[in-house]
């Protein structure tokens, strides 16, 4: 019997390579005749990637990890921007990424395993040039919104912005305003001609597997469907660590404290705050945080992390959160609160007593929300999130919305848009519950045989083993 090896690269960020491990994850699950091997790319600035990966190469029987030799890190003056450091970074792994694939291939020629695919994330578009090379197929996984997908594929050129101007993006069903765009489409520096050429080089692959469901997203995925430019597109998702960090912790001692106070509220009377892996406050924003939660009156879990000091890095967990939260916070909300860093947020999204999500709106925890049917209050920070929000709110009309100032980058958020938003996430909205239930109960449906994410895997499989 022949079988088949994929090979999988990814971003080193949480939100990109969890998503891919589990994608390699389901494939190789779904049918045996599949292996998957996940190349790593390192970043020392962060740690809870690499704590991840360690973990989880112990963990998946199938799927091997193989660690790329480690490469400097571009000098200061090649780049402006994150999102150039991380595209040089990984386009320097070009050479390390080729002799892997080579070795693979190597081994194919005495054994009946076929290397069937490369499967590059969003930001490693220049990798297709090795794939190509070797004429191995290449495919995109992409760990954002289908929505998105659309909007990198018409990215208007910073230049041509009107700060007046709606822009019609084929993805969505309403114009954009300006103000949802992403910070690297607005300025005309190195991000937004590296998110172009990333784009522009999507189309060259052979298919493209965006981690998101038909039901979810049905006019982003037609505009993708209608552009005959594209590769076949193909919804496979929600695709997710369920376990989360939970089991690769950071901090089990937190982890345990975590689930014991969660164990002792209320079903559904708990309000999450959470900004993702890289998700950190200022200190005045975390003072608005605290007034308005203490406002609202309502229980709480927070995820309250302090600011990198450095571009890239990590966010870490407060040595001393009392340093930075109002005077005598902690007790006065003893009884009904608690503030702590890294939580094991897809654990606590399952918890029953978790009643509401305020996110950031990274898409992951979007598809974790949804699949466990808790309602969002969106609050964008960064990325491509605002966009996220806006579909969420405006297309979908699956979330409430905390009123951030929209501008990117954007102003303080008073302490009384954070005690309204709160309150109607946690005390309205049973009708917006309601289709989030429902959501949640096609996310799971869309897995299963004969589910329109199933059918899709087993067409890309039949794509792959042909
Ligand atoms: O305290 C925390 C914080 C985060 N997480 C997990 O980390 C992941 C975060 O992923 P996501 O919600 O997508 O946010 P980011 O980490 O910010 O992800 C980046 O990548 C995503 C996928 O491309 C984009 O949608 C985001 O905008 C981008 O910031 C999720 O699985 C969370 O459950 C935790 O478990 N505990």
């Amino acid at each position: 019997m022949t079988t088949f090896e994929v090979v999988f690269i990814a971003t080193p960020a949480l939100g990109n390579l969890v998503p891919l491990v589990e994608f390699a994850n389901l494939l190789t699950n779904h049918d045996p005749r599949f292996s998957a091997t996940v190349l790593t790319i390192f970043m020392p600035q962060r740690p809870l990637v690499n704590t991840y990966v360690q973990s989880r190469a112990s963990s998946l029987a199938n799927i091997r990890i193989l660690h790329l030799p480690t490469v400097d890190p571009p000098p200061p003056d090649q780049y402006q921007s994150s999102i150039a450091f991380l595209c040089l970074h990984i386009q320097n792994h070009k050479h390390h990424v080729k002799n892997a694939l080579l070795s693979l291939l190597s081994s194919e020629s005495n054994s009946p395993v076929r290397l069937a695919a490369v499967f590059f994330d969003m930001f490693c578009s220049s990798l297709i040039d090795v794939a190509a090379e070797l004429s191995v197929p290449c495919y995109l996984y992409f760990a954002s919104p289908a929505s998105f997908l659309g909007f990198t594929l018409h990215l208007p050129r910073p230049d041509s912005l009107d700060s007046e101007s709606e822009f019609a993006i084929p993805s969505f069903e309403n114009p954009l305003p300006k103000s949802v765009f992403p910070n690297f489409a607005l300025d005309a520096n190195d991000a937004s001609s590296w998110f172009s050429y990333l784009a522009r080089r999507y189309r060259e692959t052979k298919g493209i597997v965006v981690n998101t469901l038909g039901e979810l997203e049905p006019h982003a995925l037609q505009s993708l469907h209608d552009d005959s430019l594209l590769p076949r597109v193909y919804p496979i998702g929600p695709v997710l660590d369920l376990a989360g960090s939970a089991r690769w912790d950071p901090n089990p001692v937190q982890y345990k404290r975590i689930t014991e106070w969660l164990d002792r509220q209320p079903a559904a009377s708990v309000v999450l705050l959470c900004f993702g892996s890289m998700g950190s406050m200022r200190a005045e924003q975390v003072e608005q945080i605290a007034i308005g939660l203490e406002r609202a009156g309502v229980r709480f879990l927070w995820a309250l992390r302090e600011p990198p000091k450095a571009q890239l890095e990590d966010p870490r967990d407060y040595l001393n959160e009392v340093d930075v939260l109002p005077d005598g916070f902690l007790q006065r909300t003893a009884e009904i609160g608690l503030v702590c860093g890294w939580v094991p947020q897809a654990k606590v999204l399952g918890h029953e007593a978790v009643g509401g999500f305020v996110s950031h709106c990274g898409w992951n925890s979007i598809l974790e929300s949804l699949w466990h049917g808790v309602l969002v209050a969106t609050w964008p920070v960064y990325a491509e999130q605002h966009l996220n929000a806006f579909q969420m709110i405006r297309e979908l009309g699956l979330a409430v919305e905390i009123s951030v100032d929209y501008r990117v980058g954007g102003d303080l958020v008073r302490a009384e848009a954070v005690e309204k938003g709160v309150r109607s996430l946690m005390e309205g909205s049973d009708e917006l519950r309601r289709k989030v239930k429902e959501m949640s109960e096609k996310c799971k449906s869309s897995l299963v045989e004969n589910g329109s994410s199933y059918n899709n895997l087993v067409s890309l499989i039949q794509e792959l083993t042909s």
